[in-house]
């Protein structure tokens, strides 16, 4: 019994962490609970009491006597005078800061009953400057236009103060979805997300904002979720969705063309490292049999870094781009499991892409594979294509494959979906945040690394992707999964590299020799 109830939790526990809801779904939900009778001042005191909890963690009296609270006239601002009580209580000196007139009736109270227990309260934040701690509770999902006075100068002056900030839902200031500072927002050094993921913390423009976010989950009750949730779902990578779609758990009676055949096609006299990096990403997949068309001039320096793929050199042009393919007797295109294309070729390599696309193999595109399909123009050449195909770009080459689109620099997520609508294909957005789409469904990776940004790291990728690709054609897992662990994957190996190494020490060569530790570790 106990076990089953452990397992319960667990299960619900991974359940909510893959969650990301709009303000809209967030409102939806919480009106539905109060509608089945939750009483919304009991749900008050329940989150604001999980938000006392973490911050005695994490704050503790003996390090920390003097804290002071931002207050805004909605909700957010009731569980920050929640907590300014329940922290008052705990022998905390806490003093609120005030500035609106007008508070929602439930805030209102609070703010009454803090004045009585003589919690000093004020309009302005001057009196507040020797605070050791700030807990942010002026806006959250409720935050509907850009942040005027005097809020806006009570945020940038908190901002110029260097003590730690704990945002409540999400840092004041930003946009419940797009992640956008309205104005301008609080730069946190937590975030408490309140119940459920808020889009808007996954999207790149935000993380200088949010600083180390935790979900604090209140007990949602998974059906009035997801009787709120319809597509499109938009959905957290986390260890448990990447590690279950990695080809593990081989059979013992397996053989190397059981595991997959992944062609890639990279490099060229001038970038000669980078199809080495993609052919070590390739690798570290696992992937059964891996070959590797280059320019005949390089095929050497591949032999020697790879002993253990097939190299196959190809004619070149004369700026030493590949001129065309020409793979060993009896092997076509359809010989492979997954074709990945792209890394290093320079845009001189353009009838290759051609050929490719013509090819009935899922196929991958990448860095000058993007810029040949952008100048062939994305959505007309992908119709024709017979097999799946998987966009892997940066901001930059979106812009240039999508001109037409949303501005993934706005909303990623909303670029990432208009992407794969309009191409039919699974499109990952790099960043800070990775975001892949494909049809309805959206996956975010909710960690990563600024190592990462560094040449290179995007071609380990490419090869990592191309190899679990080839290795899963056989069994029945949605494309769009495979890519959101690939993402994942590439990134655990950047963090884990970093915390060994620091933000400095992750070149990409490096990187491919973690990506094993992050399997290891996790499964
Ligand atoms: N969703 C849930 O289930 C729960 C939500 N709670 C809290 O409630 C919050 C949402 O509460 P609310 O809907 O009251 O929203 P907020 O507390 O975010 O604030 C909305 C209020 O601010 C005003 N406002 C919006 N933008 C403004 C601006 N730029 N300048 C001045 N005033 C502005 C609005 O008119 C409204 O009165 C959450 O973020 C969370 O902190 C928790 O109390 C408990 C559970
Ligand atoms: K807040």
């Amino acid at each position: 019994m106990f076990n089953q109830n452990h397992s319960h939790l667990a299960a619900r526990r991974e359940q909510i962490s893959r969650i990301v809801v709009t303000a809209q779904q967030m409102r939806n939900i919480e009106e539905r609970i109060f509608t089945k009778g939750m009483p919304v001042a009991a749900l008050m005191e329940k989150v604001a009491g999980l938000i006392t909890r973490r911050i005695i963690e994490l704050y503790p009296l003996s390090q920390v006597s003097r804290i002071g609270i931002l207050v805004g006239p909605g909700h957010n601002g009731g569980d920050a005078l929640v907590v300014a009580r329940e922290l008052h209580f705990q022998g905390y000196q806490v003093a609120v800061c005030s500035p609106f007139s007008k508070l929602k009736d439930l805030t209102s109270q609070h703010a009454q009953y803090v004045k009585i227990l003589e919690i000093p309260v004020h309009e302005s934040l001057e009196p507040l400057a020797e605070c050791d701690l700030f807990i942010d509770g002026l806006f959250g999902f409720g935050l509907e236009r850009s942040l005027s006075s005097p809020v806006d100068q009570i945020v940038n002056q908190l901002n110029e103060w260097s003590q730690p900030v704990v945002s409540i839902d999400l840092p004041s200031g930003l946009h419940t979805d797009t992640g956008e500072a309205l104005g301008t927002a609080v730069q946190a050094t937590h975030t408490f997300c309140l119940g459920l993921w808020k889009l808007g913390l996954l999207q790149d423009q935000a993380l200088d904002y949010v600083g180390a976010a935790e979900l604090i989950d209140f007990d949602l009750p998974l059906t009035d979720i997801q009787a709120i949730l319809e597509a499109p779902k938009i959905q957290r990578i986390t260890p448990q969705s990447a590690i279950a779609t990695l080809p593990l758990k081989r059979s013992p009676v397996t053989h190397k063309y059981k595991q997959g055949h992944l062609l890639l096609i990279c490099g060229s006299r001038r970038y000669t490292g980078v199809a080495i990096l993609t052919g070590l990403g390739a690798r570290a997949s696992g992937v059964g049999m891996l070959s590797i068309a280059v320019p005949e001039s390089i095929k050497p320096l591949l032999s020697a870094q790879l002993p253990e793929a097939l190299i196959i050199g190809c004619p070149e042009t004369e700026s030493g781009a590949i001129a065309q393919l020409q793979l060993p007797e009896k092997t076509d295109l359809s010989s492979f499991d997954a074709i990945a294309c792209g890394p290093g070729l320079t845009v001189d390599a353009k009838p290759i892409l051609q050929e490719v696309l013509d090819s009935d193999r899922p196929l991958v595109l990448d860095a000058d594979g993007l810029n040949i399909l952008a100048q062939m123009g994305t959505t007309q050449t992908l119709q024709h294509r017979q097999a799946s195909t998987v966009l892997t770009p940066h901001a930059g080459e979106f812009k240039r494959l999508f001109p037409d689109t949303v501005d993934p620099t706005k909303d990623r997520i909303a670029a990432v979906r208009a992407a794969t609508e309009q191409s039919g294909a699974v499109v990952l957005l790099k960043g800070a945040r990775t975001a892949i789409a494909q049809a309805d469904c959206v996956w975010v990776n909710p960690e990563s690394t600024p190592a990462l940004a560094r040449g290179g790291s995007g071609d380990v990728l490419t090869g990592l992707l191309g190899g679990l690709i080839a290795q899963a054609t056989s069994k029945d897992i949605p494309l769009v999964e495979i890519v959101a662990s690939a993402a994942w994957w590439h990134s655990q190996a950047g963090i884990l590299a970093a915390d060994e190494r620091t933000e400095m020490g992750v070149d990409a060569f490096t990187l491919t020799k973690y990506l094993m530790f992050v399997v290891s570790r996790f499964s």
